[in-house]
């Protein structure tokens, strides 16, 4: 690469969020290999800012009618103020009808409605408008209806979102303005027009920076919260909703879910023995074990100190059993002295177990855990 090229690509690199590490940029681009957790966290969040919106709008959009009363004749305000009131009680709607899911269909899918009701209220109110004189057309761009697709592309900035997104959301806002140019076609004072529609794309260029720069902080925090920073496990806390989800998925489908809950064997003795260094290493190399032979749907949980869950999603209890007897044989890794790491285990599945809710699974794997500590350790426990 030229120098100067090379010396760009620096510059430019420099400017990219400092929390995100470089694998993750490509997740600001499109969602496609988001984790489960940032989608949810998303989803949710993405909601939340859609029923905060909607619920300014419908406060807002109806007062306006005061200055429509004062500007335009009758019946031209009383149309307008119908059409207000009609999307005032739509973003209502919006606000009390959508609960954050935590699926993000359903965050696109409200999005999509919020950015569909004054994008209909602005393409009708257009069409009411320029059947007046064109003294009302200026009339009606002093009042502010010109100025609603900057509000909503404005809008914009107060979500998360990909590029990819980012540009589809901008990209219905820009064609609706372009397509009230075209249905004003004769009237329109198009260099006034122009001018405001370059604006237009401007304010999207600007809006998609705070927009990335909201998800690259987000996902720098989810994987903060997400993972635990020695062994690269997830952490208890996330863990706890991922099994909620994994439970709910599994008992809806009607298929196996299977847990492993793994306790490492005389863990304090390398601690008390060889200090907490190599403790932490020992634990760092168990994870990374795991996460190396584990499928990729499986999830690695560390639920304590030298306590770790295996979820195993779609995984009935006598193929857990088999994959866990060959990570035994493989062995855990390797005791600073010298000799190979054990770990006790109980292994539960959702169906197998004829279990009821996901704190019936994680008690029988407990259960059993403990009962392979107190037959010898160094066994996995299928049956209570
Ligand atoms: N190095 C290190 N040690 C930890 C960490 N978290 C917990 N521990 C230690 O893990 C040890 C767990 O000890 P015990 O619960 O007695 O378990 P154990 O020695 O493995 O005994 P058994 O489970 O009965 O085989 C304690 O000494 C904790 O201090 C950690 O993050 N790093």
């Amino acid at each position: 690469m030229p120098r100067f090229l090379a010396k760009l690509s620096k510059r430019l690199t420099s400017l990219l969020p400092p929390e995100l590490e470089l694998r993750e940029l490509w997740y600001l681009l499109s969602s496609r290999n988001h984790s489960l957790l940032l989608n949810r966290r998303r989803a949710t969040m993405i909601v939340n800012r859609v029923r905060l919106f909607a619920f300014l709008f419908a406060v807002l959009t109806p007062l306006w009618s005061v200055i429509d009363f004062i500007v335009f004749d009758s019946p031209l305000w009383i149309y307008l103020a119908i059409i207000r009131v009609l999307a005032s009680v739509a973003f209502f709607g919006l606000f009390f009808a959508y609960q954050a899911p935590g699926r993000l269909l359903d965050a696109y899918r409200s999005m999509a409605l919020l950015f569909t009701v004054p994008t209909v209220f602005y393409i009708a109110s257009h069409l009411l408008i320029s059947d007046q004189s064109l003294d009302n057309i200026s009339a009606s761009l002093a009042t502010g209806y010109a100025f609603l697709p900057f509000v909503l592309m404005a809008g914009l900035a107060l979500f998360p979102l990909t590029l990819k997104e980012n540009a589809l959301v901008s990209a219905v806002i820009i064609f609706a303005q372009g397509l009230v140019g075209v249905m004003n076609w004769s009237t329109l004072n198009w260099p006034s027009f122009m001018g405001g529609f370059w604006l237009l794309i401007l304010i999207s260029a600007v809006v998609a920076l705070a927009s990335l720069s909201q998800l690259a902080f987000m996902i720098a925090l989810v994987r903060q919260v997400m993972r635990d920073p020695l062994t690269g496990a997830i952490t208890r806390g996330s863990g706890e909703e991922l099994l909620g989800f994994f439970w709910s998925r599994s008992s809806r489908r009607g298929c196996s879910l299977s847990m492993a809950f793994f306790d490492l064997d005389h863990f304090k003795q390398i601690n008390d023995n060889y200090g907490h260094e190599a403790g932490d290493q020992v634990l760092r190399n168990f994870a990374k074990f795991i996460a190396d032979s584990k499928r990729a749907t499986d999830v690695l949980l560390r639920w304590g100190g030298e306590e770790f869950l295996l979820l195993m999603p779609d995984t009935s209890l006598a193929d857990a059993k088999v994959m866990l007897k060959r990570l035994q044989e493989k062995g855990f890794g390797v005791r600073p002295d010298g000799n190979p790491l054990t770990a006790s285990i109980g292994l539960a599945e959702r169906q197998h177990d004829n279990l009821f809710s996901v704190q019936d699974l994680l008690e029988l794997a407990d259960q059993r855990m403990y009962e392979a500590k107190e037959q010898g350790r160094n066994r996995i426990i299928t049956v209570s």
